[in-house]
């Protein structure tokens, strides 16, 4: 199956109830990784890359490598922008043949998020390419100053802006944040909230920072030389409940990050006589290929690229 419009993705996902896997990429390993794990899993993916990723890479490495090998793969997979900060980005993006794009201006003012987001699916709509949008801020709640009331959406809020932008997908902000330190206590996600924003929406929610952040990744990590002491994220039951919630795509990123890192410091640590790069790089290949399959069957999409085709 070629490239489908994250349209299609969102639609089908909301439709049945389920979360389709979202995963960052900055190269070939990753990107060979995430969709090897998806076809194996007959899972939908989204495969996606930040504006930074772009930065690192060039547009035309990674859309270049993703139009190149779309063929080889049955799944329906989508090419995702994912937190595009520039309108300029989101057109640069749709030019390399992205099929879908998030636009997100959510530390901007909401009347500035609103009118910008309003005009870039006024382009995408014309395209057939599907917008994500974000509302509230990522941030862990603990440890902010500021009351939930102030970093998290606002459920009538949502409605509105779902409603007069017209966007495909929204990310809610829950109580979640990137990178691998998440919570400094008890993970908390606001349930109600989510719940909420759901049944006024009823549009596709996704979820960002959902990286599990596991034991064993952390453990080695620290165990061969590094040291991200104290790095935590959602824990698996309470993705799932999101998922139950209506979370329809669940953004990872620090997952495969740390599957790949521990690999990469365990064998540099033991292999001490190999310069060969590719002896590192395909076992911590495996592992971010392991880590993918375990994500999308957590997420209930393992087997759904049948409901694609019709
Ligand atoms: O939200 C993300 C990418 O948009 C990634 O989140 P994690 O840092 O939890 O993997
Ligand atoms: O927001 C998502 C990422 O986890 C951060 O990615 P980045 O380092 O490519 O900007
Ligand atoms: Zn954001
Ligand atoms: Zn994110």
């Amino acid at each position: 199956m070629p490239l489908v419009s994250g349209k299609v993705l969102f639609e089908k996902a909301n439709e049945y109830n389920f979360a389709i896997g979202a995963f960052n990429f900055n190269n070939m390993e990753f990107l060979k990784a995430i969709l090897d794990a998806a076809e194996e899993e007959q899972a939908p993916v989204f495969i996606q890359t930040t504006e930074s990723a772009i930065k690192y890479a060039g547009i035309e490495y990674l859309a270049g490598m993703v139009h190149a090998v779309k063929d080889k793969y049955s799944i329906p997979f989508a090419l995702h922008l994912d937190h595009g900060k520039h309108v300029e980005t989101i057109l640069l993006a749709i030019r390399h043949g992205y099929t879908s794009v998030m636009i997100d201006y959510s530390d901007k003012s909401y009347e500035e998020n609103l009118k910008v987001t309003k005009y870039v699916v006024s382009i995408c709509a014309a395209l057939g390419i599907s917008v994500e949008a974000e509302l509230g801020k990522l941030v862990s709640v603990e440890d902010e100053v500021v009351s939930r009331e102030e970093v998290l959406v606002d459920p009538e809020q949502a409605k509105e802006f779902v409603d007069r932008t017209g966007i495909d997908a929204l990310a809610p902000a829950i109580g979640t944040a990137h990178g691998a330190f998440k919570f400094k206590g008890e993970p908390k996600l606001d349930f109600e909230r989510l719940k909420k924003v759901k049944e006024l929406t009823g549009i596709a929610l996704v979820l960002h920072g959902a990286s599990g952040v596991y034991e064993e990744y952390v453990e080695k990590i620290n165990k061969y030389g590094g040291d991200i002491k104290g790095a935590k994220g959602v824990p698996d039951e309470e993705l799932k409940k999101a998922v139950e919630l209506g979370i329809n795509k669940v953004n990872t990123d620090t997952d495969l990050r740390l599957a790949f890192i521990s690999k990469l410091r365990e064998l540099m640590a033991l292999e001490k006589k190999v310069i060969d790069p590719r002896k590192f790089l395909k076992p911590a290949m495996e592992e971010v290929k392991n880590i993918v399959k375990k994500r999308i069957r957590l997420y209930g999409s393992q087997g759904k690229a049948e409901l694609f085709r019709v």
